[in-house]
């Protein structure tokens, strides 16, 4: 038996000119949760529905709790769930009936109340799918997905344009899935999202794979010196005076303020030494460091250092 819980090679899919996934590879392990983070447009739900069955592939290979997704479709539907970005739940349902029949389909369901209660729909237990608000259609969406207790389930985007209280249920819902085992791989474009729950993050930009690991490699190891300054300064002399191997990135700049990182060599902790000898430079060079701090990078700055863009702006 297969280890992970999706195995995803090589894969290649694309609309008429626009390639949206170009060669994508990663595994996401059972019993964890693993996010695919991404801009808008980067090829994620692509990605995901391709691993659902939904869509097919140009080429590649998706296993899937070691089958087919659309070969083996039957043997996964009851040991793998599903939510879609658009719902996928009938207009005139409404969310209690529909809750009802998802369960009514599945050996050993959650009881469709209990996860009314848990993500606050008992008061519209009785309204149709297309009179709910946007965020308590995605929580039956949500809930849908988890009644059966699947081994797997795919979440596309599950907090997309939620509020902060329905964020948190819906956080807090996918940590117990994880507690109980069950392997989750969802989509987002929030790194907070991917931070706070993921094991393991496979960030996606335009339809590739550009880094993957635990939060922790992928941010951990990589401190930062930071700081900001009015006006450029000369990267190359403060670089000559730095230990070989350090890097100063410009990261971006404000109105009147240039914002710089600086890295040691495999970007290890940054120590006081390393701070003086920044710091004495531009005491040699007459430059002021404004917010200067030390800090661990968040996925956000990796996103940032890996292709020049800001998450938050795509
Ligand atoms: N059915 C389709 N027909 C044509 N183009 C499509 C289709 N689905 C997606 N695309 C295009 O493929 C690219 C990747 O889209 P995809 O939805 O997979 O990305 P995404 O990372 O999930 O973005 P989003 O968060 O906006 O859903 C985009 O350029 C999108 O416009």
């Amino acid at each position: 038996m297969s280890t992970a819980a999706v195995e995803v090679t090589d894969l290649v899919k694309s609309y008429g000119d626009t390639t949206a996934v170009a060669g994508l590879s990663f595994a996401a392990p059972r019993g964890a949760v693993t996010a695919l983070l991404g801009p808008n447009g980067a090829g994620k739900t692509s990605t995901i529905e391709i691993c659902e069955g939904f869509r097919t592939a140009d080429s590649g290979r998706v296993r899937v709790l070691g089958l087919d997704p659309v070969a083996d479709a039957a043997a996964l539907k009851p040991k793998v769930g599903v939510m879609l970005q658009s719902g996928g739940v009938p207009t005139g349902a409404r969310a209690g009936e529909w809750l009802r029949l998802v369960a009514s389909f599945h050996a050993r369901p959650i009881p469709p109340r209990t996860l009314l209660e848990r993500l606050g729909l008992v008061s519209v237990a009785e309204t149709p799918f297309r009179r709910l608000s946007g965020g308590q259609q995605q929580r039956l969406s949500l809930a849908a997905a988890v009644i059966g207790r699947p081994e797997l389930v795919f979440l596309d985007e599950p907090t997309a344009g939620l509020d902060p209280q329905a964020r948190m249920a819906t956080w807090d819902l996918i940590a117990e899935l994880r507690a109980a085992g069950v392997g989750v791989v969802l989509t987002t474009h929030y790194m907070e999202e991917a931070e706070r729950l993921a094991d393991r993050v496979v960030i996606i930009d335009h339809g590739r794979v550009v880094a993957d690991g635990t939060t922790d490699d992928l941010t951990d190891t990589r401190q930062e010196l930071l700081f900001a300054t009015a006006g450029g300064l000369d990267t190359d002399s403060l670089l000559s005076a730095l230990p070989p191997g350090s890097r100063v990135d410009v990261l971006g700049s404000d109105t009147d303020l240039v914002r710089y990182a600086v890295t040691t060599a495999e970007a290890a902790d940054i120590g006081p030494e390393f701070v003086a000898t920044v710091t004495t430079w531009c005491a040699a060079n007459g430059v002021l460091p404004q917010d200067l701090r030390v800090r661990r990078r968040t996925l956000e700055d990796v996103f940032l250092h890996l292709t020049g863009r800001d998450l938050r702006e795509t």
